[in-house]
Order: C-alpha cells, then structure tokens, then sequence
C-alpha cells in the first residue's frame, strides 16, 4: 500500500520577496492553466488557489513545479477568507462558461452571483487587492464587483480590472496572419467592452503603422468580435476558450504585476472605470501602476467605421452596465 503524505521535516524558509496572488475558480478550464502560468512568474511568492471543487487535487499537482512561489490551495465557501487574506492581486476566473447558441449575457444570471459573493470576500479580506475580473459576461460583471465594493465602502475604481487581454491577443494574431508578420511585432488597439459589437478593434492605430483594405477591415473586424463564439462552437459544447484566455490573463496579472513593482510604461487594454464616454465603464489602453489602472488613456483618432462602431458598442454596453448596476440595487 502506498505511504500517505506525511508534513515534510523542513526548515522554515524565510519568506521570499514578491507578491501574494490568488486565483478563485482554480479549478477550472482557465484556473488550472492559469494557475500553471503564475506558479512559473517569478514576481509571486505566494500562490493561493481556491475552487469549489478539486482544489486540493489542482494545488497538489501545481505544488510541485519547482519554481519560487509557495502555493497553498482552498476549497469551498468556508476557507474563502484564508484564501483572501493578505492577497495583493486577486484573479478571478470562476463561473459558467458559454456552450454553443449562448451569448455572453445568458451567463448572467449564474455567474452574477458568483462574483458578487467573491467580490464580498474580496472587500472584506483583502480590500486594497488589485482584482482581475475574467468572468462573463464582463460587461456586466465589472458594474456588479464595483457595486460591491462600493455597498462595503473600498471601492476604489483604479483597483478593478476587467480582463479583455484575449480580444488584443486575437486582435494581433488576425492581424499578424493578414500582413504576413510576426504577432509579438503588432499591437491592435482594442476598446468598448467584452461581448459581439462591443469589441470594438481600432485597425486605424495598428503598431506598426499599415492600412487594410475595406475587405480585410471587414474580415478582421468580424473575426475579432467573433473570436469567442469561434472557440465556443469548435468546442461544440466542451466549453469556451480556457488556454488562450489563461495564456491572456496570466499576461495581463503579470502586467498588473510589473506595474505594482514600480516598472514605468505598462499600458494594456482593460474594461474600466472611465471618463472617455459618457458611459461609467468602458475598455480603453490604460496605464498601470501601483494602484491599479492609475490612468485611463484617451481613444485616439477614430475614422468614420470606427465611429459607427462605437455608437453601436455604446448602445449594448450601457444596458449591460444598469443590468450588472440593477442586480446589486434590487
Ligand atoms: N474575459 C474573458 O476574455 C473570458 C475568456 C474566456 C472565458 N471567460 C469566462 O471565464 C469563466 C470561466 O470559464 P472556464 O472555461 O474556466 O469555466 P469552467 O467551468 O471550466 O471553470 C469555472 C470554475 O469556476 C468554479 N466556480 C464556480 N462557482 C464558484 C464559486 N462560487 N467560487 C469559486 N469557484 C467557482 C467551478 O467550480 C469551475 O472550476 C466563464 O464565465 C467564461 O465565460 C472569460
Ligand atoms: O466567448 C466566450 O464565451 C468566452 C470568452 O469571453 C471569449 O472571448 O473567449
């Protein structure tokens, strides 16, 4: 029969530097592999990972890459606070994923309450936390976790951070494919929000500086907005996308984290708090620091189809903000 795990007769290690991240919804399509990602970033030291379900199985298996971060895993309700606790960035993939047919709003009355009750905990244990908001719909969700921190009196906007990372990816990799280079050299700006016309790619500021013709603009426009829903139906059923989004948040967290540090110059795309619409959230390139997004960078030159776009994105973005609002004031 095998021998148990017994405790380890180890000498205590003094704590290495670095910061203390948890993942909720570990466990999952995304979870795992992002958990994966953090463990290999060596600007954690402590990796907290916490699930409904099969977290201790998750943080075993994760526990013994032999990389610096010292991972300990959660399960359930009750140990959601020790998870919490002390985090200095929180990133939450946790709720249902989409399966063909679906749009991201049929999500919403699932994962709506999934992240209010995380984000409660968030605002009570570890309330100057940085959070990365992954869980769909993010147009909704971001308004909702807002709400919450506000009812708990920590809301400050710098510190939530909707996840759209995967639109940018998608955005430079469709790009890349149509000019015929490498997709580490391009970056698309992508703005708006995280759900079919709200994904809203400024192909008129491309790095490096290039033009499209009104077929590959089409084409490219679509694609990004569509690049989800393409996952999801070749998945047909099995889910949505889970390693490009982990590849994509494990990105973006260590972007957040990068700034934390003090590094100048990280800008990404991120969905918001925001003054450059008239609407109170909104995707645009932000510069991170410190504190979270510490600010919100301007559109930039749009042209007349980027224009007609972001009226569209407006309209369907504001009433997914007052659903995610009116679910907290109801
Ligand atoms: N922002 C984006 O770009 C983006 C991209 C892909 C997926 N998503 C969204 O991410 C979410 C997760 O997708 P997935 O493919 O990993 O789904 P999944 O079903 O594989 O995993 C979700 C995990 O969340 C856990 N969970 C459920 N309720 C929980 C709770 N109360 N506390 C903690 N964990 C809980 C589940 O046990 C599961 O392990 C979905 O809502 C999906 O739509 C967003
Ligand atoms: O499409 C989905 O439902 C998941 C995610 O939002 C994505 O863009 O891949």
């Amino acid at each position: 029969m095998e021998e148990g795990v017994r405790p380890a007769p180890c000498r205590a290690k003094g704590g290495a530097p670095g910061f203390k991240v948890a993942v909720l919804g570990a466990a999952g399509g995304i979870g795992q592999p992002l958990s994966l990602l953090m463990k290999l970033n060596p600007l954690v030291s402590v990796l907290h990972l916490y699930d409904v379900v099969n977290t201790p199985g998750v943080t075993a298996d994760v526990s013994h890459m032999d990389t610096t971060a010292v991972v300990r895993g959660f399960l359930g309700p009750n140990q959601l606070e020790a998870a919490l606790t002390g985090m200095d960035l929180v990133i939450i993939p946790a709720g249902l994923p989409r399966k063909p047919g679906m749009t991201r709003d049929d999500l919403f009355n699932k994962n709506a309450g999934i992240v209010r009750s995380l984000c409660e905990g968030v605002a009570k244990c570890c309330p100057n936390a940085i959070v990365n908001l992954i869980s769909n719909p993010v147009n909704s969700t971001v308004p909702i976790a807002a709400e919450v921190f506000k009812k708990a009196g920590t809301y400050d906007p710098k510190r939530l951070l909707g996840v759209t990372t995967l639109d940018v990816a998608r955005a430079n990799t469709f790009v890349a494919e149509v000019l015929g280079i490498d997709p580490k050299d391009v970056n698309v700006p992508v703005v708006g929000g995280h759900a079919g016309v709200t994904i809203l790619p400024l192909l008129s500021q491309v790095h490096p500086p290039c033009s499209f013709t009104p077929d590959e603009i089409s084409y490219l426009t679509k694609r990004i907005q569509n690049g989800g829903t393409e996952v999801v139906e070749a998945k047909a059923g099995a889910g949505s996308a889970t390693l490009s989004m982990a590849f994509a948040a494990a990105k973006f967290g260590d972007a957040c984290l990068r700034a934390m540090r003090g590094d100048a110059g990280v800008v990404e795309c991120s969905y918001v708090a925001s003054a450059v619409t008239e609407l109170p959230f909104f995707a645009t390139k932000v510069r991170l620091g410190r504190a979270g997004a510490e600010e919100v960078l301007p559109l930039g030159p749009l042209n007349d189809f980027e224009r007609a776009g972001l009226e569209m994105a407006k309209k369907e973005l504001m009433e997914s903000i007052q659903k995610g609002i009116d679910f907290m004031n109801k």
